[in-house]
This record gives structure tokens, sequence and C-alpha cells, in this order.
């Protein structure tokens, strides 16, 4: 028999642990061990892995884990009152549940990796959650403590993640994905399976971080994009003004067509950009700690 089976079920736990849903931490939980355990196995094999959990709430995600064999499980929690619980998991599990009660946000996992390779696999908060990935992947230094991010998120945010140019979707978010990981959806789930249901249908995606990302800082990277897709419908010529140096100098550097709009252009056409305008403004390429 396996440790999960010794556990209460997860609508028991709730209910023993008085776990009533709360909005403002984003929480919609997963009950159902069937599908915790395809999000678990969705970030690849798992035997002697080590996980890095965010809002593992009343656990569902965690015991999946950890039953499919993750030698340790690092689990963030910002709501105290799910520490109990995660409490009856770390013994049934013993040795293998690390439980830091905080902010994911605030809180530096890499001193509790002891050196291991880590993953991170999470039903994210949908109020941070976009905040949590822009911070994984603006990552100093570069390649990253983590070896994929196997994330679940809005539909319509992970639409923003993997979006490829030419597309309504296409804007800040994939650029810095593209720019630094590879990026894509795994699985819809449907609102029905949370508790509390969320309106939308939610998706799994899976990031994989690039060894070797083209060299840019990515404050600059920042302030292309921010320029660019600011002003989305206007040609890069005009919506590039506000980056305070010549535009048509910028673009001409790199090739683009000056009518061109912030959608039509790829990561690639972004990062030349980026490290174009990191020259006129007197910063240096190459700078990936984005100084
Ligand atoms: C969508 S629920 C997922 C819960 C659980 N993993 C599941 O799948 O059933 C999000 C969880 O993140 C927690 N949370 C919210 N904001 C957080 C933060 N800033 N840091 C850590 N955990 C947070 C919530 O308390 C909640 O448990």
């Amino acid at each position: 028999m396996s440790a999960i089976d010794d556990l209460p079920p997860l609508r028991e736990v709730i209910r023993a642990h008085g776990l009533s849903a709360q909005k403002s931490l984003g929480q919609n939980f997963l009950l159902d061990l069937n599908l915790t355990a395809r999000i678990a196995r969705g970030s690849g094999p798992l035997e002697g892995a080590t996980v890095v959990e965010v809002g593992p709430g009343p656990g569902g995600l965690t015991r999946a884990l950890l039953a499919l064999g993750a030698r340790k499980v690092i689990a963030i929690e910002r709501d105290h009152r799910c520490i109990a619980a995660l409490n009856e998991i770390a013994a049934a599990y013993p040795g293998r549940l690390e439980i830091i009660e905080g902010d994911a946000l605030k809180v530096d996992v890499r001193p509790h990796l002891d050196g291991a390779e880590a993953r991170v696999v999470a039903n994210l908060p949908y109020n941070v959650g976009t905040q949590l990935l822009v911070g994984w992947l603006s990552t100093d230094p570069w390649p990253p403590w983590f070896s994929s991010l196997t994330l679940m998120f809005q539909r319509e945010v992970a639409e923003r993640i993997v979006a490829g140019p030419d597309s309504k979707a296409y804007g800040r978010l994939a650029v810095l994905t593209g720019w630094r990981a590879q990026a894509r959806i795994l699985f819809d789930v449907a609102p029905s399976a949370f508790v509390p249901p969320p309106k939308v249908t939610s998706s799994v995606i899976h990031v994989v971080p690039r060894a070797e990302p083209v060299p840019c800082a990515l404050r600059d990277l920042e302030r292309v994009t921010e320029a660019a897709f600011g002003q989305r419908r206007k040609m890069l010529r005009q919506s590039l003004k506000s980056l305070g140096v010549d535009p048509l100098a910028l673009l001409s550097e790199t090739g683009i067509d000056e009518t061109a709009r912030a959608e039509e252009i790829d990561v690639a056409g972004f990062l030349a950009l980026a490290n174009a305008f990191g020259r006129a403004r007197g910063g240096g390429t190459g700078d990936a700690a984005g100084a």
C-alpha cells in the first residue's frame, strides 16, 4: 500500500481544517487525484526529482508529486490554515516534504535546494501567477536554478505565454518567454475540476529554459517591448519614439521595416532591437543581468 492510501480524502481534509476557499488568495482547489497525477506527470518522470511547489493548499498536487516518486517536494504556502493539513502529508512521507510558510513572491528557494536540480510544478494562484512566471524568467544568473516549470494558468494567460507573432495574444509576456525558454500548452482543465469552479477554462503549460539565450540586457528588452506593445496599433517608427533615441536608426540598424507593427516582429527581432537600443543609450550589450 502506498502512503497516499493512508491519507484521508481531500474533501475530508478541507472540512477538518476549515479550508474554505478564499478568493483573495486565488484559491481554487483540485480534489481529483487522477488530474493532479496528470499534472505532476506533465513535468516528466518524477523518480528522484526535487520539486518546488507554489501554493500547495490542502495538498492534492503535493500528494501526487510524492506518490509518483519525487525525492523531495519543497512547498511554499501563504495560507497558515493549510499548514496543519500539509504537515499530515509530511508525516506520511518522512523527510520528503519541506513546508515553507510564506509569500512565494518573497521567498528565495535557492538555499533550500542544497544544489540539487529542481523543477517547479504548481497550480498557481491566478492573482500572482504571471508575476511569479516573470520573476522566474528574469532570474539572474542564467541558466536558472530550475530545469522546467509546469504551471496551471487561466487559458487566456497560457495563450499569451506561448503565443507567436501575428496573433492577438502575442505581446511582452510571449517575447520574454520566447527569449529565455520554450513553452507549450500541455492540456486544458475545465472549470468543473476545481473547488470552487473558476469562471474560465485553465491550461497546464510546460516551460523549459534555453541553455544559451541570445545575450541581451533584460531591462533593454523590457523597455523596447513596453514601447512597441504599449502602442501596438502604431508603426514601430512611431511607437519606439518613447524610448528617447532615434527609432529610425534602431530600425535601419536591425533591418526591420519602419512601417512594421509590434505584432509582426518575432523574438529575434525584438532582441536585435533591444541590443541596438542598449548601444544607442550607451549601455553594453549582452548584459543579461538587466542592469
Ligand atoms: C489555485 S490554489 C491551488 C491549491 C492546490 N495546489 C491545488 O491544486 O488544489 C493556489 C494556492 O496558492 C496559495 N497562495 C496564494 N498566494 C500565494 C503566495 N503569494 N505565495 C504562496 N502561496 C500562495 C493559496 O493559498 C492556494 O493554496
